[in-house]
């Protein structure tokens, strides 16, 4: 008999008939208490989940005690008890690698449309406002030859740098929890302390997961350190920056702009006071977003169930100690 899981995303019609090959598949719209209770049964005898964005914790698996496997169309998992799963020694799959690239040309669309007020002067031209010849207060900052401070020098911000130190001419600074040798041997970039990178920076890219650690690693005192030119660009997780401190930096002129693709709450309240500051560029969490590495990372999520459920776990599993 088939292994039974929860599919709670829409997936590609081929992927879907995939996942049908291999397990008897439950489709729901969410995770939600009402959504589970309403399919209990499957809930109890699913050995899979499939999905993303989500929260997945103790009061969840409590409910999925067949539970063997999930995974998340996501390569961050900061949404999944990770403590709880590798109690009851359920693997965790994500999708890294595949989307690095993608997320890597949204944040240098962030760093190019902050720097040169591309959204704002779109918009200008839309509202009827370009009448006559553009004055200096349409102009915007260079990006080339700028220092780019990258926090988190992963594979996003190896893609990154690699961008920024070949396409744009910039030096690069990073912070990590080691030093890269890949990231100087390549695009000589300079390993720093954290306050060091924040003042010697022209743009600061924050490109961390969400871990108790990085939370709010950004807030009031790094601002303050920052130049007052600097562009801050948060792509990593939105609860790595205290986003009060972060309004009001850009308020009070302490930074001149920011690009965020990230949130403290997402969807980002209508009524953020993030959204009527012209010095913000703010994206809703696109990193990812186009049809090929989208289809490519569900792709990867289903392979990984798969290989999961069949005891495979040499790739893309977060916790394979679990099964050793
Ligand atoms: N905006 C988006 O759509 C989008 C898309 C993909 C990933 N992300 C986010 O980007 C994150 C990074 O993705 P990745 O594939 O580069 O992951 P990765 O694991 O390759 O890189 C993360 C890096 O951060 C470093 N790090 C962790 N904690 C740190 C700390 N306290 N101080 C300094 N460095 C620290 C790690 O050592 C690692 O080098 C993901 O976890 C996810 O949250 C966002
Ligand atoms: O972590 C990721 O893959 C992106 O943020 C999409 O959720």
């Amino acid at each position: 008999m088939k292994p039974s899981i929860i599919l709670y995303k829409a997936l590609p019609d081929d992927l879907q008939q995939r996942l049908a090959e291999h397990f008897t598949v439950t489709q729901v719209a969410n995770l939600k208490p009402e959504t589970v209770q309403q399919h209990a049964e499957a809930f109890a005898t699913a050995q899979g989940l499939l999905g993303s964005s989500e929260k997945v914790d103790a009061a969840l698996l409590e409910k999925m005690p067949q539970l063997r496997a999930t995974s998340t169309v996501s390569v961050g998992y900061d949404n999944f008890d990770v403590d709880a799963l590798n109690a009851r020694k359920i693997l965790l799959m994500h999708t890294p690698t595949v989307l690095t690239e993608t997320v890597a040309d949204t944040i240098m669309a962030l760093v190019l449309s902050s720097a040169r007020r591309v959204v704002e002067v779109a918009g200008r031209i839309k509202s009827g406002e370009w009448t006559s010849g553009i004055g200096a207060d349409w102009f915007g900052t260079d990006v080339h030859h700028k220092t780019m401070g990258i926090i988190g020098m992963g594979r996003i911000g190896l893609a990154l740098a690699q961008r920024a130190h070949f396409g744009f001419g910039m030096p690069i600074l990073y912070n990590a929890r080691r030093h890269h040798a890949e990231a100087e041997a390549r695009f000589e970039a300079r390993y720093c302390d954290l306050d060091s990178l924040l003042k010697e920076s022209d743009f600061v890219c924050l490109v961390l997961p969400l871990t108790e650690e990085t939370h709010h690693l950004i807030g009031k005192a790094q601002f303050a350190m920052m130049k007052k030119s600097a562009i801050f660009i948060n792509a990593g997780r939105g609860p790595v920056v205290d986003e009060n401190a972060l309004v009001e930096a850009l308020q009070n002129g302490e930074i001149h702009a920011a690009g965020l693709d990230v949130f403290e709450k997402e969807p980002l309240p209508v009524d953020s006071p993030l959204l009527s500051l012209p010095n913000v560029v703010a994206l809703p969490h696109i990193g990812s977003a186009t049809h090929e590495t989208r289809y490519n990372m569900a792709a990867c999520a289903v392979d990984n169930l798969i290989d999961a459920l069949n005891g495979k776990v040499e790739k893309n599993c977060v916790n394979p100690q679990v099964v050793s």
